[in-house]
């Protein structure tokens, strides 16, 4: 959708979205060296839902991202999104159908401007020639400004990437994901790093990106008070297993997630 008024413009609304992607998970494994890092996951998720994955320390939670995203292969297994087998496709592959991912370390470009770090993603995903990134300025244009105006960095848009605080990072990265237009998303630990005092307003700005969107989010975080009011459902880990998969209160209140989760002090 392209217009002159670039902030009338709700370039990345649900309206205009196609429906949000399901993932599908049956028998995941993965073992290096003979240790099997994950074990034989079934897992679920249904378009539109929130699911955090949980666990102890060295439990499998990035092992699994990794399966997920396309980083490593499954020794066995197999990982639908929206029904088709994507088990062998490679990362960028997974991208173009609609996966979308942050790491736990912070990649945007610091020496650029935050309106630029996005401008950049959304020329990357449209391929726009070089005479339309001029015309649509530095910034990028509307899209980028709706993707901005969404994380709450609008007032930042100037603002050299690499002088933001670690919250407007991990909001930058999310505006960065949204500029690809992901149907769905893996948040590998958003709040990492992230002080006290931002971490109630990255959580909202999580929680609006997956309502505006109304794509699916799979997110592992450590910080459980925000995961329990967010999340549809846990996704509990342990020891590379999947103990239990259900809404957040049948999860906590699961003796076996207790022992094993709780037990462990994480
Ligand atoms: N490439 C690898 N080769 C060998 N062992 C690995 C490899 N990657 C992960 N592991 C091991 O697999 C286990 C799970 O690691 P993983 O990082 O997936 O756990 P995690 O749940 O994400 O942990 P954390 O919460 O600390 O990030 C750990 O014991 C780790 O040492």
């Amino acid at each position: 959708m392209t217009t002159d008024n670039a902030t009338a413009v709700p370039a990345v609304s649900a309206r205009d979205t196609p429906p949000a992607t399901s993932l599908a998970l049956d028998h995941l494994s993965w073992s290096v060296g003979g240790a099997v890092i994950v074990d034989d996951i079934t897992m679920h998720v249904t378009e539109g839902e929130f699911v955090a994955l949980i666990g102890p320390n060295g439990a499998g939670k990035t092992s699994l991202f990794n399966l997920v995203s396309g980083l490593t292969r499954p020794t066995a297994g197999t990982v639908t999104l929206s029904g088709v087998d994507i088990t062998r496709h490679a990362p960028h592959k997974r991208a173009r159908l609609g996966m979308g991912r942050t790491f736990q370390t912070s990649s945007v470009f610091a020496d650029l401007t935050v309106g630029a770090n996005v401008g950049l993603a959304v020329q990357a995903r449209t391929g726009e020639s070089r005479r339309f990134w001029k015309r649509a300025g530095a910034d990028g244009g509307p899209e980028t400004a709706a993707a901005l105006e969404l994380v709450r960095l609008s007032h930042r848009a100037d603002a050299m990437a690499g002088d933001l605080s670690h919250g407007d990072k991990r909001k930058l990265e999310l505006a960065l994901l949204l500029a690809r237009r992901p149907r769905l998303i893996l948040l590998d630990e958003p709040m990492a790093g992230v002080g006290a005092g931002e971490i109630g307003e990255l959580t909202t700005v999580i929680r609006d990106v997956h309502r505006e969107q109304g794509c699916t989010v799979l997110m592992v975080e450590h910080h459980m008070e925000v995961l329990l009011d967010m999340a549809d459902r846990l996704a509990v880990m342990h020891h590379g297993a999947l103990l239990a998969f259900t809404d957040p209160d049948s999860a906590m209140a699961d003796p076996a997630v207790q022992a094993a989760y709780l037990g462990d002090g994480a």
